[in-house]
């Protein structure tokens, strides 16, 4: 059912005042509001000012006629929009059409229906409310999606933004993680370096590069010669080579090439056959061969006889060898780590040790530094020994006097680490009190009759008086298996050298 009800403004245009009572009077009853003028002008005129919903528009009125007011309002932007209903005496169809062309919605023919003319201004107001509604809401729609727009763009700039910030975020945090990683991956080495070698006592950057290059070396099967003076721990490195390698589950045989009698070297390395000489009561295998799917660590190579130099380059180029007095070729896989306390290659000069083995030797070298030069060490080492000596005797050391650290420190050390290592235990048997002090570095039962030279500390005149004894000993004899290297477990070229420095001579006194 329609709902629509008249209500609204309408202005009738007429000079004839019997048409507008009429009109007015019904008009007015259907509840419209009703505005009147009896000629154009004034027609025009009062639309300016009231706007109505819709116009009764006579045509012929003297003055402007009704063509010309309907025209006048179509041009005006604020009335054009007014419908206008023309009432026409006229039948012409040509009039009809100008009505239409001048602007008119419609028309009614005079004499008028009410009805007719009531319907067709419901008919007509209600399509341009139903217009204006429909305007109002494409407006709406409009302003709608200029608001969505506005709002688009603000958040698709927001999101850009944020993206951006996100972005710059992200790669930052990449970069702190790349960095975390390799921090880690850092630490991570350095646990598994101390874990793998913690045998291996020291922080210093000097003993870290040598443990950097043993991690090198030990996965590859590559020859290795360690240098380095007397009891800078050229073994442990070896041990270490060895422990890291991929053959750590093999052997690990070491033959101290100075310690053995010449004339047993050859029987030592490559075995022997039962009677192949005098004393060779059974057959026995050689090192090389107990070593094989392992390690042989050759220490103290620069004390190799020229004979026995010849048959290690052999095994070494041709990885075979016989037992001495055997007619068998054996073949053996294993890695060579060598080591000497010798600049070898001052002896290849001097033609003692022979230049092509030399090469052979010196694949990957890795120079152990004197304990002078990684004096942080020093503490370190120190109270390692003092905790490993203070437990085997049994004893509760807490520590060193602050003059004995102090002179730990200061010491040249030219027996390395040995040599701390000997001084402590001695220092420890020694000891009394709950600190290691000075007097524990000397042997306060046989007080120094002076057979010492001058000058010397007294970790020095403890060096001469074990030196003096074992020389004692050994009836003056340093090589050989009763000599005082193998008595003092040291090198016979050290063991000359420090006789030498320590100025010893038969009938010295301690
Ligand atoms: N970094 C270290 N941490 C703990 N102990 C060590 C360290 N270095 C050496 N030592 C100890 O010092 C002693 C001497 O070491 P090692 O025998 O390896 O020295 P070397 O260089 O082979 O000596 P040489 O040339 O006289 O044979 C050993 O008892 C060893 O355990």
């Amino acid at each position: 059912m329609d709902t629509f009800s008249p209500t609204g403004t309408i202005m009738i245009v007429d000079d004839t005042p019997a048409n507008i009572g009429v009109l007015f009077d019904s008009l007015s009853e259907l509840g419209y509001k009703v505005l009147v003028a009896k000629d154009g002008e004034s027609g025009l005129e009062k639309i300016g000012q009231e706007f109505p919903d819709l116009v009764l528009l006579d045509v012929m009125m003297p003055g402007m006629d009704g063509f010309e007011v309907c025209e006048k309002l179509k041009a005006d932007e604020s009335t054009k929009d007014i419908p206008v209903i023309f009432m026409t005496a006229l039948s012409e169809t040509k009039e009809k059409v100008r009505a239409f062309e001048a602007g008119a919605v419609d028309y009614v023919t005079k004499p008028f229906q009410t009805e007719e003319v009531n319907a067709r201004v419901l008919t007509h107001i209600r399509i341009r409310q139903l217009q204006e509604d429909l305007e109002t809401e494409v407006e709406c729609r409009r302003r709608a999606e200029e608001q969505l727009k506005v709002v688009n763009a603000e958040l698709e700039e927001r999101v850009a933004e944020r993206t951006t910030d996100l972005r710059e975020a992200l790669q930052q945090v990449e970069a702190l993680k790349d960095q975390l990683e390799g921090q880690v991956e850092h630490l991570q080495e350095e646990i598994e370096r101390e874990h793998n070698f913690s045998e291996i006592i020291g922080k210093s950057r000097a003993l870290m590069e040598v443990l950097e290059k043993v991690e090198m070396v030990a996965k590859t099967d590559a020859t290795v010669l360690i240098t380095g003076e007397s009891g800078t721990g050229k073994e442990l490195v070896a041990r270490a080579v060895h422990g890291a390698s991929d053959l750590s589950a093999g052997p690990l045989i070491k033959v101290n090439c100075g310690a053995i009698a010449a004339n047993l070297v050859e029987s030592e390395l490559f075995g022997h056959e039962k009677g192949s000489f005098t004393g060779a009561l059974a057959q026995r295998k050689g090192r090389f061969e107990l070593a094989d799917g392992g390690t042989l660590f050759l220490d103290e190579i620069g004390e190799l006889s020229p004979e026995v130099q010849v048959k290690l380059l052999r095994v070494l180029q041709e990885g075979e060898f016989e037992r001495l007095g055997g007619a068998d070729t054996i073949k053996v896989k294993v890695r060579i780590i060598c080591a000497t306390h010798r600049d070898l290659a001052k002896l290849v000069e001097k033609g003692e040790f022979r230049e092509d083995l030399y090469y052979r030797l010196n694949v990957f070298p890795i120079e152990n530094p004197p304990l002078r030069m990684r004096k942080t060490d020093i503490p370190l080492l120190a109270d390692f020994f003092l905790d490993k000596f203070s437990r085997k005797f049994g004893k509760s050391i807490s520590g060193f006097d602050e003059a004995v650290a102090k002179r730990l420190l200061e010491h040249s050390w030219p027996g390395n680490i040995r040599e701390l290592q000997n001084s402590i235990e001695r220092a420890v048997i020694l000891c009394k009190g709950e600190l290691i002090d000075f007097g524990n570095f000397i042997d306060s039962r046989s007080p120094d009759k002076g057979g010492a030279p001058q000058g010397l500390d007294e970790l020095d005149k403890f060096e001469r008086k074990i030196y003096l004894r074992a020389m004692k000993q050994a009836n003056w004899k340093i090589g050989g298996p009763e000599g005082a290297a193998a008595l003092l477990d040291r090198p016979v070229s050290t063991v000359r050298d420090r006789v030498k420095k320590l100025g010893l001579e038969p009938g010295d006194s301690e």
